[in-house]
């Protein structure tokens, strides 16, 4: 494919997007029925789709309709390339502008500008203070690709010098001492015997940051109670001799952790919800809930246009829930770990308080931020305590 039909193909999922289909869902129909495209043909198509998503505001003031062509041609002009080099109407390029979009001029708001949801605007500068711009400026931009060393199976240095002769080019990254940045190679990793072997995972750097900071037992029982696909279950068991017990409101989300711990030479095993109270109590638990992921709105940006009041309030009321629930099954002198991937204070500190105003036993022994600025996404962690 030339680069113009690149963005034509762009232009066309972008328009079934906008329509309400999964941008994923609709790449991967767009990449069965055209055989014509190859590998890169596919990561081109996909990058100009996700830039898209990720600028959507933006794009779509300074491309001057929010279609997909609109949206291609404001990706266009804030990338400073000319929209005129690219929409030629030869071959499969898209049609050449009009002089409506020719000479369309957008002066931008600052929210527009900051690709920003405007109803969401004032919990975010409450929630970021000073850092409103930097922090929303960074999640406009593409996220870096990170990798866990398996602190069991090796070290940072050994690993990476195993990437690097597989062709995967890495460097250590300063948020925690096991994370290591691709800089060339991300598309090779899951075929890598280094991944395959479990020398590493794919794990958001600030993911293991918040691992690494959550304080674990002399031996006894941890529970990851919201465990997903087992991010923090693994990461947790490089550190931890004693078996780690997962579980999940929806047991089908933890199906690849049997795979990733056997991989990994991790003792994780998953349980279901009827198990748990034959389990309890726990030293710790991890709560990783469900929230607005608005820390990862780079890695998932339609999860920032998809959000509304509605669902954030729902959102917070099924992490309060969550919050009472895992305090029932904690042990006296037990911790729990309540981590969001959101920068909200409603989601975080806001939590924290309400949940230790109403409960006279616990305390709160650390609260951490880890802010999008830092290079991986957005996290918050409490460590509270159960003074038993
Ligand atoms: C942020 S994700 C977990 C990510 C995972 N800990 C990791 O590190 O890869 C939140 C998880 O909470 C689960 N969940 C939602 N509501 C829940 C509930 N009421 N009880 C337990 N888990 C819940 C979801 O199915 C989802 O897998």
């Amino acid at each position: 494919m030339t680069p113009d039909a690149r963005y034509a193909a762009a232009a066309d999922i972008l328009d079934s997007y906008l329509a309400g289909d999964p941008a994923e869902r609709v790449l991967t129909n767009w990449a069965r029925r055209s055989r014509f495209a190859g590998s890169r043909d596919r990561a081109a198509v996909r990058d100009h789709v996700f830039d898209a998503i990720r600028q959507r505001r933006s794009a779509a003031a300074i491309g001057g309709a929010e279609t997909g062509r609109g949206l291609v041609i404001g990706l266009l002009r804030l990338a400073g390339i000319d929209p005129d080099s690219v929409l030629t109407g030869q071959g499969y390029a898209l049609a050449p502008m009009s002089e409506a979009e020719r000479s369309h001029v957008a002066t931008l708001t600052e929210t527009e500008r900051l690709d920003c949801p405007e109803w969401l605007e004032e919990d975010l500068r409450a929630s970021l203070g000073a850092d409103f711009e930097q922090v929303l400026s960074v999640l406009r931009s593409r996220a870096d690709v990170f990798l866990r060393v398996n602190s069991a199976r090796s070290d940072r240095e050994s690993a990476r010098a195993a990437l690097r002769e597989e062709g995967i080019d890495c460097e250590p990254h300063p948020l925690s001492p096991t994370a290591l940045r691709v800089i060339d190679g991300a598309r090779r990793v899951h075929l890598s015997r280094s991944y395959q072997e479990g020398l590493v995972e794919l794990q958001d750097a600030a993911s293991q940051a918040v691992s690494d900071r959550i304080p674990l037992p002399d031996g006894g029982r941890v529970l990851d109670y919201c465990a997903g696909g087992g991010g923090k279950s693994l990461a947790l068991a490089a550190r931890f001799a004693g078996e780690i017990l997962a579980h999940d409101a929806s047991p089908e989300r933890m199906r690849d952790i049997p795979a990733r711990a056997d991989r990994a030479g991790a003792r994780v095993r998953t349980l279901r919800s009827a198990e748990l109270d034959g389990r309890a109590p726990f030293d710790l638990v991890v709560a990783d809930v469900p929230c607005s992921g608005s820390g990862a709105w780079r890695r998932q940006p339609e999860a920032k246009w998809r959000l509304d009041r509605a669902g954030l309030d729902q959102l917070c009321e099924t992490q309060a829930v969550i919050l009472r629930r895992v305090a029932d099954r904690a042990a006296p002198g037990g911790a729990i770990a309540y981590v969001t991937c959101s920068i909200l204070k409603a989601e975080n500190e806001d939590q924290v308080t309400a949940f230790l105003a109403g409960s006279d036993d616990w305390t709160c022994e650390r609260m951490d931020r880890l802010s999008p600025a830092s290079g991986g996404d957005g996290f918050f962690l409490a460590v509270l305590r159960n003074g038993g």
